[in-house]
């Protein structure tokens, strides 16, 4: 993430994804912390496609020793969005659709391929498959844009628009 905390205060459209202490690329939950705490890591990157080992941690399990479904939605768009910000450091998701083939197993390092297929403009198309011991377990696909300028100073004036509750968030009608 941006290496200014303070500049990023001032203008929220600063904030871009740098690689962390430890060389990570990490979202801006983890980056504090230094570690993906979703159990992401890159094994090896090339110029569209990076490859990933990733674990289930213990903690998102959904049925018994079985990766939540939202734990493998949020790996695909860390991964997806890796994929491209090696190239565009200021993306976000504007889709992204999953298919579940298979359980995905909790503590067991499984492979995540991701690649870039097809870039144009603001516009990326990005795919993924998990695989456990060369078995597909959910694959992805995402559209990613490139952020426009402004995009979280616009969002956070549309939000102050919205005045909060002193009753507080859920109160507002
Ligand atoms: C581990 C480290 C690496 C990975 C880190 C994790 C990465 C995670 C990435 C994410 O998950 S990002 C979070 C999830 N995604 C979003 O929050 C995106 C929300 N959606 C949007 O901001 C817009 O829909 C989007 C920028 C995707 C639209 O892009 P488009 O190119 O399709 O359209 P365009 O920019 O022309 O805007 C379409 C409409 O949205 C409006 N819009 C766009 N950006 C806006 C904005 N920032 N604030 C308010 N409105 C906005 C825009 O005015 C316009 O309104 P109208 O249709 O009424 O004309």
């Amino acid at each position: 993430m941006a290496e200014d905390p303070g500049a990023f205060a001032e203008d929220p459209d600063a904030f871009t994804i740098e690689p962390s202490p430890s060389g990570r690329l990490l979202c801006g939950g983890c980056a504090p912390h230094d570690v993906c705490r979703l159990g992401v890591e890159i094994a090896e990157a090339r110029d569209d496609a990076v490859r990933f080992e990733v674990v289930c941690p213990p903690f998102w399990h959904g049925g018994p020793g079985v990766a939540h479904g939202g734990w493998t939605a949020a790996v695909f768009d860390d991964a997806l969005n890796i994929v491209a910000l090696r190239i565009e450091p200021r993306l976000v998701t504007k889709s992204l659709a999953v298919r579940y083939l298979r359980p995905v197993p909790v503590g067991r390092p499984m492979d995540l391929l991701a690649r870039i297929e097809r870039h144009s403009g603001r516009r990326w198309e990005v795919s993924a498959e998990m695989t456990l011991t060369g078995t597909p377990l959910a694959t992805a696909r995402a559209e990613l844009r490139t952020r426009r300028p402004h995009h979280f100073a616009r969002h956070e004036a549309w939000l102050a628009r919205r005045s909060p509750s002193p009753n507080g968030p859920h109160a507002e009608s």
